[in-house]
């Protein structure tokens, strides 16, 4: 699994629209505020194109991409946190997911209902954190009482405080800059947020000429917040797609890379790699984070190739490419024996060796 994305939103901007495409799913998506009532699930391939380069060498009987899981979930509206609506019930869901997407409607289209009748995204948007901020408030407070019922005051109580000022100020715990010690000791918590989040601005034809795409603009980049802008129906699929972000712009031209952006900026901000194994049978692609040891991945294959680990045989990605054959990776030493201990570098192609 590469990582879980929750997707978030008013009701009616094209959540579950986005769902469907990322995850070449058939939910229903049509035009009125809850149309989704349930959470949905689903799974996307993460594309590598380093593996179809390793497939033409290798020409295995079978490739295995590493997978995302998204959830849809029922939108959220002003006042979920009380109860309002439907979307509060299923925080839940996104409360286990590693990394939120907003859904943001920033296209005109009067047939298309607005729960504000405005098409106004600076004020959608905040109406959505204000919700999650009280929810993380909610949460934080209930979880204070619980630990002061049990007579502990650790460390955990004055973290959770620290949490609830910052929040009751009408900021994002993401904001807060928590040590990884602290972060941690809530971890349990979920709390989400403190959750990183891409921003999706759902677009049409025109969305760019009105005043208010500027203005959200700005109020992005002064945020620092990461943001793809998108064109979300289904038919308009073809068309282009311009990922905008302060830092990376890119302008790609097709299905796979809409997909492809989103997973990819998901994998920058949660720190994520691949490595492959590769053989006649499969070859395949795992997501690890930056920093992964040899023998933690050896787990994420499975628990023997942990037990029992002896030592693994790396070939980097470059190499592999260059030489093609074990002959000629041999022969110019590029098979490297490493022990456990060895942090895994972004394409590596290892092979476990173990006993159990
Ligand atoms: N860029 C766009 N331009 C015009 N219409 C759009 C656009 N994106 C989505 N829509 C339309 O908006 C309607 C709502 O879409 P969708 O059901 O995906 O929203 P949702 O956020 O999942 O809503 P809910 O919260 O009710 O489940 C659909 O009719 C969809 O085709
Ligand atoms: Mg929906």
């Amino acid at each position: 699994m590469g990582f879980h994305c929750g997707i978030i939103g008013l009701p009616n901007v094209g959540k579950s629209t986005l769902f469907n495409i990322l995850t070449n799913s058939n939910i229903p998506a049509k035009n009125f505020p809850f149309c989704t009532i349930k959470s949905n699930f689903g799974i996307a391939p993460v594309f590598d194109d380093r593996l179809n380069v390793i497939s033409s060498i290798v020409n295995p009987n079978k490739i295995t991409t590493t997978f995302m899981e998204f959830v849809d979930i029922a939108g959220l509206v002003k006042g979920a946190s009380k109860g309002l609506g439907l979307g509060n019930q299923f925080l839940d869901n996104i409360r286990r997911t590693n990394l939120i997407i907003h859904v943001v409607r920033c296209f005109n289209n009067d047939s298309i209902i607005h729960v504000h009748n405005n098409v106004n995204p600076i004020y959608d948007i905040e109406i959505i954190n204000m919700e999650l901020i009280i929810s993380d408030l909610q949460l934080c407070q209930k979880e204070i009482l619980k630990l002061k019922k049990k007579k502990v005051h650790n460390d955990k109580i004055i973290i959770l405080e620290n949490c609830i000022h910052f929040l009751q100020n009408g900021n994002m715990l993401r904001d807060l800059n928590l040590s990884n010690i602290e972060l941690k000791i809530i971890y349990d918590i979920n709390l989400i947020t403190l959750k990183p989040v891409i921003y999706i601005f759902n677009i049409s034809e025109d969305s760019k000429q009105e005043s208010y795409f500027d203005k959200l603009l700005n109020y992005m980049n002064k945020r620092n917040n990461i943001f793809i802008t998108i064109k979300i129906l289904e038919e308009m699929q073809n068309e282009y797609l311009k990922l905008e972000n302060n830092n990376y712009l890119n302008l790609v031209k097709n299905d796979k890379s809409k997909i492809n952006d989103i997973i990819q900026t998901g994998y920058k901000i949660l720190k994520l790699q691949n490595f492959f194994t590769v053989g006649k049978k499969e070859i395949r692609s795992w997501t690890i984070p930056i920093g992964t040891t040899s023998i933690q991945a050896a787990k994420k294959i499975h628990t023997d190739f942990q037990r029992g680990f002896i030592r693994s045989k790396i070939i980097s990605y470059v190499d592999f490419i260059k030489f093609k054959n074990e002959h000629e990776l041999k022969k110019f030493g590029k098979i490297r024996i490493e022990g456990k201990n060895y942090i895994i570098q972004d394409g590596d192609i290892i092979e476990f060796l173990f006993k159990v």
